[in-house]
């Protein structure tokens, strides 16, 4: 077996915290798996002096298509599992400020998986339309109850993901008391007194991988931490994300989530703005009746580099 090596550009953003190596999708990486789970490793993946953290949440491989107005960006985020992201809020924010960087123009549209984005750039901050949050079943998606016989079970067949009679909200999935949502991707939300209170990286797994949610759930903890500056219902998060298979520091999609639950559960007497503050930081949130939510924070370029491109022939 022969091993090539080549070298491609990269550079490093992070948006809260959740970092991610941006890499143009012109260049050629034919095994982008190989790639994210070799270079997002915390022990040995990517590393500079200018970056705090060795490795990343995820590789972001953009596509930027200028002719359009405003300029278009084609976001795939691949994870260090190898796994591709249907959406991702802080890595769709990275990718408007990296195609602001390019365009000079401070309006972008983000194609993803879950959907087109429109994105607006000011300084630092990225503000992104994220969708409207789903409850429903077909949407998060949710599997069908456990079949009581075996002999039903079998006729179901464990591949399939049948629709769910019943929205999933504040149930019990894997000890834990979950609300089910997706927000571009799936998050199973649980509010708790005190999100440092929770072992989080024990907890999570199993949650992560319950037969409720055949596409599996990222996993988030959401605690009331009073009013920001402007007297918004104020939120602190945390989430173990699939994909990563472990807590970052931020979670985008996730910081919607909490916000759409805390609305749905009636914690914000019916506000439609909050700040939510995952340990990477504060994003402003915005989930009204009538149109998609919104996600607003720094988006942050740590460096420019090089990573090898590990090509190997069968
Ligand atoms: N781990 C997530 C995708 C990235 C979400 C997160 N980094 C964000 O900012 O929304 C998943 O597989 O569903």
């Amino acid at each position: 077996m022969s091993v090539q090596h080549d070298r491609v550009p990269v550079e490093k953003y992070h948006g809260t915290g959740n970092d991610f190596i941006v890499v143009d999708a012109v260049e050629s990486i034919p095994d982008r798996p190989a790639f994210a789970t070799a270079h997002c490793d915390r022990e040995t993946g990517v590393e500079h002096d200018a970056s705090p953290r060795t490795g990343a949440d995820g590789v972001l491989f953009l596509h930027l298509e200028e002719r359009y107005s405003p300029p278009r960006v084609v976001m795939t985020l691949v994870q260090p599992d190898g796994s591709v992201a249907a959406m991702c809020g802080n890595g769709a924010r990275v990718a408007a400020a990296w195609a602001a960087e390019r365009t000079g123009s401070d309006e972008l549209m983000i194609d993803t998986p879950a959907g087109t984005r429109h994105a607006v750039v000011e300084g630092d901050e990225v503000t992104i339309e994220m969708g409207e949050p789903s409850f429903r079943p077909r949407d998060v998606p949710l599997a069908r109850e456990a079949e009581r016989s075996e002999a039903s079970e079998e006729r179901a067949g464990a591949e399939r993901h049948a629709s769910r009679e019943a929205e999933l909200i504040e149930e019990d999935v894997e000890g834990l008391t979950v609300t089910a949502v997706n927000t571009g991707v799936p998050h199973a939300v649980a509010v708790v007194d005190d999100v440092d209170a929770v072992d989080l990286e024990s907890v999570a797994p199993a949650v992560r991988y319950a037969d409720v949610f055949p596409e599996g759930a990222n996993v988030t903890l959401a605690s009331r931490d009073g009013e920001d500056r402007e007297g918004n219902p104020q939120f602190r998060q945390r989430t173990y994300e699939r994909g990563v298979e472990g807590e970052t520091r931020s979670c985008g999609t996730g910081a919607v989530a909490v916000a759409a639950v805390a609305k749905r559960l009636g914690l914000v007497d019916g506000s439609d703005s909050m700040t939510v503050s995952p340990p990477g930081g504060d994003l402003r949130i915005t989930v009204p009746d009538d149109g998609p939510a919104t996600l607003a924070g720094p988006a942050e370029r740590e460096f420019a580099g090089e990573l090898d491109v590990v090509v190997r022939s069968t």
